[in-house]
């Protein structure tokens, strides 16, 4: 699908079949870097068909001095860290967005601990320049970094930290944002024989070599959000997530057990997971995005089109990742009349003005003036309001941007009746 946009709507609003999902793009870009750090053969099965990974697993190995890591924030960070530690000279950018996109932190730990990076145009952000690795710390090097800014620069550390010469001592500082993907980075980590103590605001991990092994990656949790939220907006849903397990070193899968107060329940089978519609959603409730950023478009746009009150706190990082995600948000909610309103730094309302209450698709506010979206370089943006089509016709900008994480969106959508067209 190469179009300039897409015009989508669901015939019936009754879905029932089996879904694909991607697998974990986290979990695979972690996986990635281990297999190049470790002396071991690593198998590594069931791969993330998202562009993220495959650039990641291309860009490892690439033998050009200019790297170019895209829209991809792991690959960037995660790079950035290990051409720095295994010292190797690169210069590493990506695009003008990713260039916008903080890496300061990251950079100042990795000097701490002996690397020669230089900025090439904006101090604190990409491009950058890779030049030496010489270490500084004769015993184990311990560093301070800022943990609310975003828990990749401490997952990039962590992975290459078995390789430093006598390990690593990291000391966060302030709140700790995403730290589930700390935690999954930890546990990919311990699958590989690497062992690392997290307490409190510090996690040691002593000199060690990764072992070898298989390891198969999961469903993605992320993108099973968007069909939640799918079943949400359906009049009848029971749709099958093809190999989604509960049991996950995903956060995001919390999705299952917050999709409760939006009338869908989950059911794992050994298929999958099983979603169907039991109720219509909860007037009022609250969430917390601390852990779980990627999840907040998915429920912005449900509860601003749904009818439901919703708090959303733990939103600092939003600003920072593809697009700044509460503009692009605030720029399309108003197109419903839903207003995302800044409550105290880091916490939203969202409230819709127009009293609509999700009972069908003809009485929905959304007319034909307001139903283009525009996704602003953001895969989660054309995923989080791609179910809508269930509501009325809707046109969504630059489809293509969804390769970054699930590829195969569009497809699945049609698998389960929706009609969609190029425009
Ligand atoms: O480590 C990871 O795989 C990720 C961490 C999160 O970023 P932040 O730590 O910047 O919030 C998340 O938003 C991103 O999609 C993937
Ligand atoms: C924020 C995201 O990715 P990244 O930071 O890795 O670009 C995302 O996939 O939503």
């Amino acid at each position: 699908m190469s179009a300039n946009g897409i015009k989508l709507y669901h015939p019936t609003g009754i879905l029932r079949g089996k879904v694909q999902l991607p697998a974990s793009k986290s979990e695979s870009n972690r996986a990635l870097l281990i297999q190049a750090l470790s002396q071991k053969k690593i198998t590594l099965h069931n791969l993330s068909d998202a562009n993220d990974t495959v650039l990641l697993q291309r860009l490892l190995h690439a033998p050009e001095k200019k790297i170019n890591a895209e829209d991809a924030g792991t690959v960037m960070r995660f790079l950035t860290a290990y051409f720095s530690l295994t010292n190797q000279s690169k210069i590493l950018t990506g695009t003008e967005r990713m260039c916008q996109r903080p890496i300061g932190i990251l950079v100042e730990a990795l000097r701490e601990l002996g690397a020669e990076i230089n900025y090439l145009d904006k101090e604190g952000f990409p491009p950058l320049e890779i030049l030496s690795f010489k270490p500084r710390f004769s015993g184990k090097a311990k560093v301070k970094l800022l943990g609310d800014v975003s828990s990749q620069y401490i997952s990039a550390l962590l992975l290459c930290a078995p390789a430093l010469p006598a390990g690593l001592e990291l000391e966060l500082e302030g709140k700790i944002a995403s730290r589930p993907y700390i935690e999954m980075t930890l546990a990919l980590m311990r699958e590989f024989g690497v062992k690392a103590a997290f307490a409190g605001k510090r996690i040691e991990v002593e000199k060690q070599n990764y072992a070898g092994g298989a390891f198969a990656v999961e469903a993605d949790w992320s993108a099973a959000s968007y069909w939640y939220s799918i079943a949400a907006f359906a009049k009848e849903a029971e749709i099958l997530l093809l190999g989604l397990k509960g049991n996950s070193l995903q956060g995001d899968s919390r999705v299952a057990e917050l999709m409760k107060r939006f009338g869908v329940k989950t059911t794992f089978l050994p298929e999958g997971a099983l979603l169907t519609k039991t109720a219509e959603p909860e007037e009022k409730t609250a969430i917390d995005f601390s852990d779980i950023p990627d999840l907040a478009q998915t429920f912005a746009v449900l509860a601003a089109t749904k009818n439901v009150e919703l708090e959303m706190t733990g939103l600092e990082s939003l600003r920072i990742k593809e697009t700044d995600r509460i503009a692009a948000l605030q720029t399309e909610l108003t197109k419903f009349g839903v207003a995302l309103t800044e409550i105290k730094p880091g916490a939203f309302l969202v409230k819709n003005a127009s009293n609509f209450k999700g009972e069908g698709f003809e009485s929905h506010p959304l007319s034909n003036s307001k139903n283009q979206i525009k996704t602003y370089h953001d895969h989660r943006m054309a995923m989080a309001f791609a179910p809508l089509a269930l509501l009325q016709e809707i046109e969504i900008e630059d489809p293509e941007v969804v390769r970054k994480s699930y590829p195969k969106f569009w497809k699945e959508l049609r698998k389960v009746g929706f009609v969609i067209a190029e425009v």
